[in-house]
């Protein structure tokens, strides 16, 4: 459903620039495919303003902004703005970029603070004329013009001043102020921004001006500095999904975002983003740009709704406030996640294997909590296979219709590897079989496989050692699917031969899934190197 995006006096309008300060990252490229693609996304985020590109800096970039401007730029989507610096040219191009979007922008902008000016190798009145010329162009081409003093964070309040009047004298609507270095303190950008709305002429309250904050996170605070500006009246603000952006970043939207929202009686200002979209929104701009998230990350860190320890899972079970602050489905998570590890406790191992379907309690539940705590100690997470395992090994040992006898493997970089298997069922027959397979688990998967012929899907395979040492303990943990996906079976083996232990989790698997099948799928047929019938054939599975 499309986002309907109203607004008044308290509506902070979200200004995102993931593609274009974004873009600013270094290695992170993205192709016009997938600027549109996250266009789009951004559109259904609810962005009020997408800064499509720098149209001047290549013919790519123009097209790409030209096509979000036609194609995401609709009468009831965003603005659509492409960056220029203050040159006739850029300015231009940008307008080109821009100009079939429902409602275009352009962003101009111009250094100011005193190394800025001498990179520009100007004067402060030089730069007045500039902006003059600058903004006057833009506004002949287009109605919404925005102006960046750039480097305002290292700018003299006096010359700011100057340089913002000049711009809304020549038309400006927005006052973008940026800390383009990443340099000032909460405090510091809420005074300055308080001051610049009061004392620029033509700009103040009522003015029809909308001021707003552009900061980069180079000492960690542009999410701080951004939401004190806030405060301070910007009713703008330019932020980035991830908060990626040149050097250490930008601000992040999804921080500033549900920081707006959740302490709403604090900043007392609405937003049109659809929160339940930054999830989404953040795992295709990581994806396509190829820069992971860090898992604490917060709002879209992999950890930000995770509760490890038990008694914040217990907390959170008794009742979710406990200890969060926001729901995970209010930013586009389905469910917070308990992640049993060494610090969990009964409560959290009961609730998730209750959820596997196994429902134990009193002495049950803590002969497998203390077996738990011995596994979690030796890994950093504990999964559902490895529950199973668990579960399975303590009170449903599988029916063994097959079991390893010996193992017998050849691998390395010269030659196919190789495993020979020798299994026996329970009737007492023994089987000899070979496979050949990418790699010593796989070939003595495939091994396996020709023996017991039950189709089935390899969904998940982890090892890990249990102990430490070079005569550790590897433990596997594997879980294989039905062909038609309908039911899974987890299996468990460990052994100080990591190939020996995959094939015993394989097999403890195997099992299980034929015991679920009933016995006729667990004849091998002829093909079988069967020694108690005596059959010499050995078979080599490619
Ligand atoms: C803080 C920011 O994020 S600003 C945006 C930064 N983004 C980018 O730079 C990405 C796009 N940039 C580009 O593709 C290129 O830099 C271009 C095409 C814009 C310009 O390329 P070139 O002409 O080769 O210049 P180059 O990038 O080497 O140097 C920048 C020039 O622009 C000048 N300049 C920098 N900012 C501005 C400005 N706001 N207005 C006018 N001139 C400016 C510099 O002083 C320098 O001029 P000089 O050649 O007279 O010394
Ligand atoms: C162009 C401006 C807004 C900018 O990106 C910055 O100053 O960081």
């Amino acid at each position: 459903m499309a986002v309907k995006r109203t607004y008044d006096e308290n509506t902070v309008v979200i200004f995102d620039t993931t593609l274009r300060d974004g873009e600013q990252s270094p290695g992170a490229t993205l192709s016009s495919a997938e600027k549109l693609e996250i266009a789009r996304q951004l559109s259904r985020l609810g962005v009020d303003v997408i800064e499509a590109g720098f149209p001047a800096a290549s013919p790519d970039d123009l097209k790409a902004v030209q096509r979000i401007a036609q194609e995401v730029g609709t009468e009831d989507g965003p603005t659509i703005a492409g960056l220029a610096r203050a040159v006739e040219g850029d300015i231009r191009t940008a307008w080109e970029g821009v100009k079939d979007a429902a409602h275009p922008r352009i962003h101009t902008f111009l250094g100011t603070s005193p190394s800025h000016l001498r990179m520009l190798r100007i004067d402060e009145e030089e730069g007045l004329q500039r902006i003059r010329k600058a903004v006057t162009l833009a506004k002949s081409l287009c109605d919404d013009v925005e102006f960046s003093p750039m480097d305002a964070g290292r700018t003299d309040m006096e010359f700011l001043i100057k340089a913002c009047a000049v711009a809304v004298e020549c038309g400006a609507t927005t006052l973008n102020i940026p800390d383009t270095v990443g340099y000032v303190t909460p405090k510091e950008w809420a005074e300055k921004i308080e001051q610049l709305i009061q004392e620029t002429p033509g700009a103040g309250p009522g003015s029809g001006v909308i001021w707003s904050v552009h900061c980069h996170n180079d000492l960690g605070m542009a999410t701080a500095n951004t939401l004190a500006a806030v405060q301070s009246g910007a009713r703008q603000v330019e932020v980035t999904i991830n908060g990626i952006g040149e050097r250490a970043g930008n601000t992040s939207m999804e921080e500033v975002v549900m920081a707006l929202h959740t302490r709403k009686s604090a900043y007392d200002v609405r937003t049109n983003v659809d929160t339940t979209q930054f999830m989404k929104t953040s795992r295709m701009v990581s994806n396509y740009m190829g820069m992971p998230v860090q898992p604490n990350k917060a709002i879209v860190g992999a950890n930000a709704f995770a509760h490890e320890s038990g008694i914040h899972q217990d907390g959170v079970l008794k009742d979710a406030e406990t200890f969060e602050i926001m729901t995970p489905e209010s930013v586009g998570l389905h469910t917070s996640r308990l992640v049993l590890g060494k610090h969990s406790g009964r409560h959290a191992l009961k609730v998730r294997l209750a959820e596997l379907g196994y429902n134990v309690d009193g002495d049950a539940l803590n002969q497998v909590f203390s077996r738990f705590k011995v596994l979690a100690d030796a890994k950093k997470n504990v999964t559902d296979a490895d529950l199973e395992a668990l579960m399975t090994d303590e009170f449903h040992k599988p029916q063994e219709f097959y079991r390893l006898d010996d193992i017998q493997v050849t691998c390395g970089t010269m030659g196919m590897p190789t495993a020979t298997i020798r299994l026996s069922n329970n009737k007492g027959e023994t089987f000899i079989q070979a496979g050949v397979g990418t790699g010593p688990v796989d070939a003595s998967y495939r091994a396996v496989d020709l023996v017991a012929k039950v189709p089935n899907t390899l969904i998940e395979y982890s090892v890990h050692s249990v102990t430490e040492g070079i005569d550790a303990l590897g433990e596997v943990t594997v879980r294989i699917g039905e062909p038609n996906g309908n039911r899974t079976f987890g299996g468990y083996g460990a052994d100080s031969d990591v190939i020996v232990a995959s094939v015993k989790a394989y097999m403890a698997a195997l099992n299980r899934m034929i015991a679920s099948l009933g016995n006729e799928s667990i004849q091998p047929e002829g093909d079988a190197a069967t020694l108690g019938t005596h059959s010499e054939k050995t078979d080599v599975a490619e």
